[in-house]
């Protein structure tokens, strides 16, 4: 499998050169030349498959040339095997209709395990063939820094310098990063928000000179190999609610496009996906966009879904491109413009590609707190912000009611422990893997938000290049 970039100029890649490269070389993002195609039958043959069993068939095609199908079954067992739960991402009933797509019972309780633990056994399997060395940049609203760091701390060939924006996450989420202690990681609370952090990441990208001289990685979404983990579990959830003979909805808590971009990634390789809900809090450039078709960022507004208060998607670029015609020479002019005016107006073609499967609501506080309530009522669930903006939005949803409609529960309530209280009057204990987190020491630095003390920083730290 070959990977183009979405802006047209950089050089095709394999899976392996595409994983340890994270962002292409023109700015753009990697994505498959074409999609795999699953069959009716190749998805029925996915029924009673374990959680490994279902990532190597959804994931063989996309490893080809990079891996076979022996290793990505070692990588997956690796990965999924620090898992609390069999299923890995079991399936839990709401009522009639609604389900909830239990994505946390990873190391440090968030969706973002289930790739991260695969992109750490990635990296380490790369590395040890080339006898080369990385450095992660990584930008986190919250729950990318800890499930990163948790995947590569102690490797030897990695370093990992992960920037949070200070003031802007659970104290969950910053002891799990902050409370770790292993010599190649470094953490960095910026002044500023998670798109400036992400801005400052993609910069360091695009220097050539930086990039190159510390061999820069990327743990954030805009490295393909995290989408391509996370298609698997939208195959597992609809293979057991009937699919391929029935097709089923998700409802997904969105933030930089990441996740929802991987259901859409499983309905072009032939998953019946019948909607795609983007449910996005009171940040809701991605609403305006695919309600209106106006991409223009606002400030952000810090909210209690923290990991979704996000203005700038980097993963939409994938969508455009792919919705949009795959014209990477238009699209980097698009994006461009972007950049430089913080506004942009989707194409008709744009538009159109994306309404076939894609529907947006914003939720605000209030729809978030009934959500919960919600959940505990009808099912004695007591989920996160983040999952109930996503089944707020699923409740809305207009799809045909035969459908079952999938949320995807993003987090573990217990990492936002306040704001749960505050909705359901209940407050989640801590699991016991990460019981110990506020007997444990911080250590971080913290820096402006400028590019000169984020790359001094790094440069004084990291490992050039031989
Ligand atoms: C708990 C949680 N829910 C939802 C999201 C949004 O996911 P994405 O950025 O892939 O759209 C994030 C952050 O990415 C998150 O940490
Ligand atoms: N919500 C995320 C933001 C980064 O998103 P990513 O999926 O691109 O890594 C977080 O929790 O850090």
């Amino acid at each position: 499998m070959q990977y183009v970039s979405t802006r047209g100029s950089a050089p095709a890649l394999g899976f392996e050169d595409v994983t340890l490269a994270g962002l292409a070389s023109d700015g753009g993002l990697y994505v498959p030349e074409s999609w795999p195609s699953f069959s009716p039958d190749d998805i029925r043959a996915l029924a009673g498959l374990s959680y490994v069993e279902t990532a190597v068939r959804v994931m063989a095609p996309f490893v080809t040339g990079s891996l076979g199908e022996e290793e990505l079954r070692e990588l997956c067992e690796a990965a999924y095997g620090r898992f609390s739960h069999d299923a890995v991402t079991p399936l839990v009933q709401l009522d009639h209709r609604h389900w909830l797509l239990e994505l946390f019972h990873g190391p440090t309780l968030a969706f973002k395990d289930v790739a991260l633990q695969l992109l750490g056994e990635l990296f380490e399997r790369f590395l040890s063939r080339r006898e080369d060395h990385l450095t992660i940049v990584g930008a986190t609203s919250g729950d990318t820094g800890s499930a990163a760091i948790d995947a590569v701390a102690g490797r030897a060939k990695v370093d990992i310098f992960m920037l949070h924006p200070e003031g802007r996450v659970s104290d969950v989420q910053r002891r799990q990063m902050t409370t770790v202690r292993a010599p190649n990681v470094y953490n960095i609370a910026i002044d500023g928000s998670f798109d400036d952090a992400q801005a400052l990441v993609k910069a360091m990208f695009n220097d050539a000179d930086f990039s190159r001289r510390f061999n820069l990685s990327a743990v954030n979404s805009i490295n393909w190999a995290r989408l391509m983990a996370q298609v698997v579990y939208y195959f597992y959830a609809a293979v057991r609610l009937g699919a391929p003979e029935r097709p089923v909805a998700f409802s997904v808590p969105t933030g930089n496009f990441g996740d929802v971009f991987a259901g859409y990634v499983a309905a072009q390789m032939g998953l019946p996906v019948a909607r795609l809900m983007v449910a996005t809090n009171v940040n809701d450039i991605l609403h305006r966009a695919l309600s209106e078709g106006d991409y223009s960022q606002g400030q952000v507004v810090p909210t209690a879904t923290p990991s979704m208060d996000i203005q700038v998607s980097s993963n939409f670029e994938r969508l455009l491109f792919d919705a949009g015609g795959r014209d990477g020479k238009a699209l980097a002019q698009q994006m461009h413009g972007f950049e430089a005016s913080k506004a942009m107006r989707l194409t008709n073609a744009q538009r159109d590609g994306a309404s076939k499967l894609f529907a947006s609501t914003r939720v605000d506080a209030d729809g978030m707190t009934m959500a919960m309530r919600w959940a505990y009522d009808a099912a004695g669930q007591i989920i996160d912000p983040h999952s109930a903006i996503g089944l707020a939005a699923a409740r809305a949803m207009d799809v045909d009611p035969s459908v079952p409609v999938v949320t995807l529960a993003t987090a573990h309530a217990a990492k936002f422990r306040d704001a749960v209280e505050r909705a359901t009057g209940t407050r989640p204990p801590l699991p016991p893997r990460v019981g110990d987190l506020f007997a444990r020491e911080e250590s971080y630095a913290k820096l402006p938000g400028t590019f000169e003390a984020v790359t001094a920083y790094v440069a004084e730290r990291a490992t050039p290049r031989a």
